[in-house]
């Protein structure tokens, strides 16, 4: 049977999210819903109709979703549920600011994802991210390989296309690593960072290298004082739509993610930004990787600031 892929929310990130998804083809469906009227419906007729042009078959199907779960059957046998629904942060605010709000909206989504897509894959990047993904696995109920959060792939993405700018090298020649929370406690990780082949250390003074780390850690809060509005779309919805793709084609690429970690790197159950194998079931292995001394205490300090959070989340 061709897979399904839904995206919850048809805002700034969920719209950007199914375009990508209906672009790459690989799923014979892309369902968009929203509590708004009309909006996902029409999102999806301007899609499709973008179909002739850019060359792909998916089938986009926009729906709207009332508050005890009205149209929420539109999302049966989705292989892939990414759930973008939220509100996202203005200037000044921090992802946290967030949590109340966005908590009620993702535990309400994942409940009605749990009823109607019980064998989905739940890729979440509602804010703050590494709590939203542990609400959601609760809500769910589902086993936490099967929920997984976005956060690395873009942190990750934004270091690298920060060493490439300050080096003036090609984006492609630069890998780097991005780890921890996706907040004050993310981990870039330099001993893991190369430019063709070689480690960043050898590429750019330790101080260059600390400026764009702070600038990583910045690099949402960045976005969001230039846009005003909201926050980033472009880069985030890249991450999430490759993680989805990874999931639909089951091909245990190795991405950060956030995932459960149980036992790996000494640190038991959390949700926490670590690299792990993607496949159908979500994540088939947490990868873990030599750190240095100072950053292997820095994840364990990551760890431990979501580990509390969560917990209240928990509670919510
Ligand atoms: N994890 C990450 O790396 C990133 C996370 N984000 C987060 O993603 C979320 C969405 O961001 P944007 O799309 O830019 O915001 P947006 O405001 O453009 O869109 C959010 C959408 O969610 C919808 N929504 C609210 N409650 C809903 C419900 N119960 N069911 C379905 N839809 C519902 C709203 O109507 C709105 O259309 C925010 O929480 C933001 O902080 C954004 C960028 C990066
Ligand atoms: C909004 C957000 O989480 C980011 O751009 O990193």
């Amino acid at each position: 049977m061709g897979k399904k892929v839904t995206v919850v929310g048809a805002g700034f990130y969920g719209s950007t999210t199914a375009q990508r998804l209906a672009e790459y083809d690989v799923f014979d469906t892309v369902v968009i819903t929203d509590i708004v009227e009309g909006k996902p419906a029409g999102l999806a007729l301007d899609l499709n109709q973008s179909r002739a042009i850019e060359g792909f078959e998916t089938k986009v199907v926009g729906v709207t979703t009332g508050p005890n779960g009205e149209g929420y059957e539109a999302i049966e046998g989705s292989d892939v549920v990414v759930i973008t629904a939220g509100l996202p942060r203005k200037p000044g605010m921090s992802r946290m600011d967030l949590l109340e709000t966005n908590a009620k909206i993702v535990r309400q989504v994942s409940e009605n994802v749990a009823k109607y897509a019980p064998s989905a894959v739940v890729i979440v990047v509602s804010n703050p991210l590494d709590e939203m993904t542990a609400l959601a696995q609760l809500a769910t109920q589902f086993p936490h390989q099967r929920v997984l959060g976005q956060a690395g792939m873009l942190d990750t993405a934004r270091f690298s296309n920060f060493v490439a700018e300050a080096l003036n090298v090609p984006v492609k020649t630069v890998k780097t690593l991005t780890l921890g929370s996706h907040g004050d406690t993310m981990v870039p990780v330099p001993s893991k960072s190369t430019v063709d082949g070689k480690p960043l250390r050898e590429a750019m003074p330790a101080e260059q290298i600390e400026e764009l780390v702070v600038k990583t850690r910045n690099g949402g809060a960045e976005v969001v004082a230039l846009l005003k509005t909201g926050s980033a779309y472009y880069a985030p919805s890249a991450a999430a739509a490759r993680m989805a793709k990874a999931v639909a084609e089951d091909s245990g690429e190795v991405m950060p993610v956030c995932a459960w970690v149980d036992g790996e790197y000494g640190i038991s159950g959390v949700y926490l930004g670590v690299e792990a194998e993607i496949g159908a079931q979500g994540v088939k292995r947490v990868v873990e990787t030599d750190l240095d001394a100072d950053e292997l205490a820095a994840l364990n300090e990551a760890a431990e600031a979501v580990r509390a959070k969560q917990a209240d989340v928990a509670s919510m």
